[in-house]
């Protein structure tokens, strides 16, 4: 009986330090500091970006007692009408040619020009148009040969044309856009000669195409280094290869340095689009760059999605059915579905600390039971469709993101019909994993505290350094979040092992 009672007292004291520690996440929150976090982001002045400073406030009500369970999504940023707005000639120079935008605007924000609602939007059956943009203002070459360009701006025997032609149809996509784009750059009153103003410079792109050797370090991933050095070779050779000294001076003027075609290549990588439409009598899958529409910034949980319009041959944004958006909300799009941070930071120069799709490499034996894990985040869904039932808990706790869902696919776990976990075993599994989380940290030579010192500290550093440093952090966040995910679990199977003990001892005694 006595050793009923303590048990009853130690695994209760376990309980009560798991509700302590959820109570102090907040009671700690409250009594930090608001803390002026410096950024720094791109803005145009009359056509030309420049580089401007402002301020991200941490809110004294965010949950940063556990720094881990802060991720960016959860950080308060500068409300949208404190963000500059774009030059009112960037509408003008788009409306003159018929694009449309309703309820958006576009304003500097903490990841270069992004789009905002400039009024709240209701939810709706059906999705909303929110930008139109016709198929004349846009870039577009087909996937395949035979070339087919829309606008048809370049002339037959144009030497442009051979250039685009020694492209690999399967892999040289962003090489021929990038050759389209700085072609319309030299066409004369072509529209990409205004927007050109407000593409981001090479020192304001966060693509590792532009990245230097000490940038790629600072990444902490080697295989992604390497990969970013070989696609930049890719794209210097294809250069050396085609502005020679022999070639025509209409080729040659185009890219008269390699920075300058690596900086092209790189904005087709960051800004294309790839989609099915016809072009003349032909349906075919086409890589465009759409004006307006790419200045729409990446979520994994997008507001909107892109739509082509076969009918009058329009690129539309919409807003997802049954979406409300309240006015300053960051309008986004999901750029690639289904694929982790290595993926998008080699394509896009950006990641996520709560990317659903991002994986941890465990490799040991311990497996934890896959319901039992589900049930204590309220997830539901089936493994590629994962999402979190945020009505059945607490909704003020907003622990469970996108990090949580992926841990729920990246877990090594088990599920036999009709089997219970066995709470003691699940307990060995947690602990065996968090292991392993550890091991990812401590083979990084910086912890996340000293990644968001530097950044904090160095606002005049690079894009490309910072997008790399936000890479390792964001990656050193999931894995914190993973192991406190372990954490709660296991006091969920301790929960169950007390509930056992507890009823087996009351039979035993009875
Ligand atoms: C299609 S453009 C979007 C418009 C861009 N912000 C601009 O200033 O022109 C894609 C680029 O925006 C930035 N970006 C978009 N979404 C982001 C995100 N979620 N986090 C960080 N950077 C993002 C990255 O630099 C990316 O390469």
């Amino acid at each position: 009986m006595v050793s009923s009672i303590l048990l009853q007292q130690s695994i209760n004291c376990f309980i009560y330090n798991y509700q302590l520690g959820k109570n102090l996440k907040h009671g700690l929150a409250a009594t930090k500091p608001n803390l002026m976090q410096k950024c720094t982001c791109s803005r145009r002045i009359g056509g030309i970006r420049a580089r401007a400073a402002f301020d991200t406030i941490e809110t004294a009500t965010s949950p940063t007692a556990f720094p881990f369970f802060q991720t960016d999504s959860q950080q308060e940023v500068t409300p949208a009408s404190k963000l500059e707005l774009a030059d009112p000639e960037f509408y003008k120079m788009g409306f003159v040619r018929s694009m449309r935008a309703y309820g958006v605007e576009f304003r500097e924000g903490p990841d270069g020009f992004g789009v905002y609602a400039s009024k709240d939007i209701e939810p709706t059956k059906r999705a909303k148009v929110v930008m139109e943009i016709p198929l004349e203002l846009m870039l577009t070459i087909s996937q395949k040969t035979p070339w087919m360009f829309f606008p048809d701006i370049i002339p037959i025997g144009d030497p442009i044309f051979d250039v685009i032609n020694s492209t690999n149809p399967e892999t040289g996509w962003d090489l021929r856009l990038a050759c389209l784009l700085l072609y319309a750059f030299d066409h004369d009153k072509n529209f990409w000669q205004l927007y050109g103003d407000f593409l981001p410079s090479a020192e304001e792109c966060t693509s590792l195409l532009l990245a230097t050797e000490d940038d790629l370090m600072e990444l902490h991933d080697e295989n992604l280094a390497s990969t970013m050095r070989k696609e930049r070779s890719r794209v210097l050779d294809f250069w050396i290869k085609n502005w020679h000294s022999n070639m025509p001076l209409k080729v040659k003027r185009l890219a008269r340095d390699p920075e300058r075609f690596v900086w092209a290549v790189s904005m087709a990588q960051t800004r294309h689009i790839n989609f099915r439409i016809r072009i003349g009598s032909l349906i075919q899958n086409a890589n465009m760059f759409a004006p307006y529409a790419d200045m729409l910034n990446h979520s994994c949980k997008p507001n909107c999605f892109f739509h082509w319009r076969f009918r009058d041959r329009m690129f539309e944004v919409m807003t997802n059915a049954g979406q409300r958006i309240k006015k300053g909300e960051e309008m986004t799009v999901n750029y690639m579905s289904g694929q982790r941070n290595t993926t998008l930071m080699q394509r896009y120069g950006l990641s996520s600390p709560d990317n659903p799709w991002d994986v941890l490499p465990f490799s040991g034996n311990a497996k934890i039971h896959l319901d039992s894990f589900l049930s204590v985040f309220n997830i539901f869904g089936s493994h590629q469709d994962y999402y979190h039932n945020a009505k059945l808990g607490n909704e003020e706790n907003s622990f469970v993101d996108g990090a949580v869902i992926a841990a729920a696919r990246t877990l090594p776990t088990w599920s036999e019909k009709d089997t219970p976990p066995i709470p003691s075993q699940e307990i060995k599994a947690v602990k065996s994993l968090q292991q392993e989380c550890q091991q990812i940290l401590s083979q990084y030579s910086t912890t996340s505290k000293q990644d968001q010192h530097i950044l904090d500290s160095t606002p005049e550093m690079s894009c490309t350094r910072e997008a790399a440093i936000k890479y390792r952090l964001h990656r050193k966040l999931f894995v914190k979040k993973t192991f406190a995910v372990y954490v709660i679990f296991s006091f969920d199977s301790f929960r169950l092992l007390y509930i056992w003990m507890n009823e087996s001892l009351h039979a035993l005694y009875e």
